[in-house]
């Protein structure tokens, strides 16, 4: 196991990898399911032990953060990490992105809107990757986020970013969240380079 998680991680064999992105596929759905059900009393204590049952069986084989698979399997739909929403990348450079995504019932937060911490969520992970693009190691320092519309739940949403400047070890950059025509959400934030031995 290697102590800092910046360090190069173990990735895992295609097999376990893959089999491993099947797993957080699943538990993504779990997330829906359980978000969008009403099951009586009887079947709700039921599931519970059963996720407990399978919990404990996912514990055996606990690591440390530099060698999990969730968040590190970056050719993984959405990382493999199922906080995040799944991106899909369709044009991506050092210094622009664009790219669909599609939230589902998991992040909704009332009345056909998107929770309204998703959308920072969103796009701390679209700026965060498209920084880090050919540069060393950076983090947010700042993220500022406008909520133009509701944001839905359930359709397929059109995300860019780019690259608006880059002064020493700090990187600006903006980019939005469409729905069709619609810009519902901008956003612009800044990036900042670490210094060695920075968290
Ligand atoms: C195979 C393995 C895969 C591994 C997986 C890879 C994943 C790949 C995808 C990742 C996708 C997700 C990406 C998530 C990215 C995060 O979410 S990171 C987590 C959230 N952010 C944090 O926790 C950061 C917490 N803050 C800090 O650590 C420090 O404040 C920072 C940001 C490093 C800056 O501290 P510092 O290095 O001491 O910087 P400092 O010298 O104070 O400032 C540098 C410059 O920036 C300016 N600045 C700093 N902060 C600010 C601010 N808030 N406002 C304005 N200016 C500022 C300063 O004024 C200064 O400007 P100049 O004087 O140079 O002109």
């Amino acid at each position: 196991m290697t102590s800092s998680a910046w360090a190069a991680q173990t990735l895992a064999d295609q097999e376990t990898g893959t089999a491993f992105e099947h797993l957080i596929g699943s538990l993504r759905g779990l997330q829906d399911s359980v978000t969008s059900t009403r099951p009586p009393a009887e079947v709700a204590l039921a599931i519970a032990a059963e996720l407990r049952a399978v919990a404990h069986r996912l514990d055996e084989f606990g690591v440390g953060e530099a060698d999990q698979l969730a968040g590190a399997q970056m050719d993984y739909p959405g990382r493999s990490q199922a906080c995040v929403p799944v991106l899909d990348h369709t044009a991506q450079s050092a210094d622009e992105v664009r790219g669909t995504l599609q939230l589902s019932r998991f992040h909704l937060g009332r009345n056909g809107a998107a929770h309204g911490g998703v959308i920072p969520l969103v796009f701390d992970e679209i700026f965060g990757r498209l920084a880090g693009t050919d540069r060393p190691r950076c983090r947010t320092a700042f993220l500022h986020v406008d909520y133009r519309e509701i944001t839905p739940i359930g359709r397929r949403l059109d995300f860019t970013g780019r690259v608006e400047r880059v002064d020493g070890r700090k990187i600006f950059v903006t980019g939005s969240l469409a729905d069709g025509d619609a810009v519902v959400a901008e956003a612009d934030a800044l990036f900042v380079v670490l210094r060695e031995g920075q968290p």
